[in-house]
């Protein structure tokens, strides 16, 4: 199964579209854990997290740079066969943001697909065609094009107008046309930009889904999310949130309340959604 047929099975079964974001940060762990080694600790703490959130979840997004800084990359390989193996319908998204030349971006391809096994991963754009062309040559891998960043500074750069539109709706136009032949394609646009959502979607259309980070810790609004953004079938939208769900609670009950914070985001999207029918 591909990764967009995996997403879109598990929009429509779990008649979900909350992306638990993985993003480790070991001063947030409850006591407990931070008395441990690192691996030991993220191991602790992701396992029963995976658990207790996977019945809200349509996709996991582990970050590797919150890995990589521990040097716990083998941590991270464990914990995406734990959830290939415990939740194969919950599709995972290594968010590494990876862009180079052709034949470096080869590498980064083989470190996203074959050494974590992610079912997609974030590819920076920057670089052109040449640079996400060996993503795409891993025909039952997403692809999840950066677009329109969620961070205050995400226009200095991609707003700039080239031909008479922002770099961003170039970005999509690309990543929707050129690049999308093996329906691979995705983009990421943050939640804190919903005039910016509902241009890429217009833009778009409903082919393509939509990576969206930025609710809870960074203030972006879950409704204005599908408001803005949600494809005409209701769904299209991969809405990520990481502390707000992962840190809910630094007790010995984090798991649940990481839970209890994911299933409250999918019911806030649940219920936009059918607000806007
Ligand atoms: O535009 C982007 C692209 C990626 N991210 C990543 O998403 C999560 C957001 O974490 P929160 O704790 O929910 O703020 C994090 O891994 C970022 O690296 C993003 O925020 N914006």
């Amino acid at each position: 199964m591909t990764f967009k047929d995996l997403l879109e099975a598990r929009w429509r079964d779990a008649d979900t579209m909350v992306c638990v974001g993985l993003d480790p940060e070991l001063v947030k762990f409850p006591e407990s854990l931070r008395a441990l080694p690192a691996h030991d600790a993220l191991l602790g703490f992701f396992k029963p997290i995976i658990d207790a959130t996977a019945e809200f979840a349509c996709a996991f997004k582990p970050q590797i740079a919150h890995f990589a800084a521990l040097g716990a990359e083998a941590a991270l390989v464990e914990l995406i066969a734990y959830i290939r193996e415990r939740h194969p319908a919950v599709p995972v998204i290594l968010d590494s943001k990876r862009g180079d030349i052709g034949s470096t971006a080869g590498y980064y391809a083989v470190e996203a697909f074959e050494r974590f096994n992610a079912h997609a991963v974030t590819v920076n754009p920057y670089l052109g065609s040449d640079g996400v062309e060996p993503f795409l040559a891993y025909a039952d891998r997403g692809v999840i094009v950066l677009c329109r960043t969620s961070n205050p500074s995400a226009g200095d750069f991609q707003d700039l107008q080239v031909e008479g539109k922002p770099l961003y709706a170039h970005v999509a136009a690309k990543a929707a046309r050129d690049w999308n032949h093996g329906g691979q394609c995705a983009l990421v646009v943050g939640a804190t930009w919903p005039q910016q959502l509902r241009e890429v979607r217009e833009l778009v259309g409903d082919a393509v889904p939509l990576l969206v980070p930025g609710v809870g810790a960074q203030g972006g609004n879950a409704a204005d999310v599908v408001h803005n953004a949600a494809s005409t079938n209701g769904y299209g939208l991969i809405i990520n949130s990481s502390r707000a769900i992962l840190y809910a609670s630094n007790g010995e009950d984090f798991a649940s309340a990481a839970g209890q914070a994911a299933r409250t985001l999918r019911d806030e999207i649940r219920a936009a959604r059918n607000s806007h029918a």
